[in-house]
């Protein structure tokens, strides 16, 4: 079964370079390139642009999220991953590339896939104030109340 679609309006800043597409049909991502050449030094960021704006429908969202070829391969990462796009914003689409890797430059050159946009649904709130709130299973645990990793495990018993 194939995903349902929307149509999203989309301008061409730099028009020698394609619209966003799906590599295969299934895919929840289409992929965003680098209109410049740009080189990342190790631990370097940069605020790279895609050529493309977009008219996202009211009640939908972009997210940019990393490749994770480029992520496993090379260490590039999105510094705010996910990147949020605004169905009201009409400015080019940047993405904010992080070189993680500790030793090698990431050299990315125009029209290079950089990350992938995931287009969604999303709701908003009505936020009513309560003094209390109904009891849960988790209740307030988090940030790892339910056990870490067996390496983290091994090395707490070894202290
Ligand atoms: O990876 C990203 C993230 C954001 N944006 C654009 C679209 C988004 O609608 C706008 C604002 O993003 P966000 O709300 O995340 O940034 P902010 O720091 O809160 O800026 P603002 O005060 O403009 O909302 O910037 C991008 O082009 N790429
Ligand atoms: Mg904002």
């Amino acid at each position: 079964m194939s995903a349902t679609t929307v149509q999203v309006l989309v301008r061409r800043l730099d028009p020698d370079l394609p619209l966003p597409g799906y590599a295969h049909p299934g895919d929840a991502g289409a992929d965003l390139m680098t209109t410049v050449d740009v080189t990342l030094e190790p631990g370097e960021r940069r605020l790279v642009p895609t050529g493309i704006a977009l008219a996202l429908p009211p009640g939908f969202v972009g997210l940019v999220h990393p490749r994770s070829g480029l992520a496993a391969r090379h260490g590039l990462s999105i510094v705010n991953a996910p990147g949020t796009i605004d169905s009201g914003y009409r400015g080019e689409v940047k993405v904010l590339l992080l070189n993680t890797d500790r030793e090698a430059p990431i050299v990315l050159a125009r029209g290079d896939r950089i990350a992938q946009l995931v287009i969604q649904r999303y709701e908003h709130a009505t936020f009513v104030e309560t003094d209390s709130l109904d009891d849960s299973a988790r209740g307030a645990g988090g940030y790892g109340s339910t056990g870490g990793f067996a390496g983290a495990e091994a090395q707490r018993s070894t202290r």
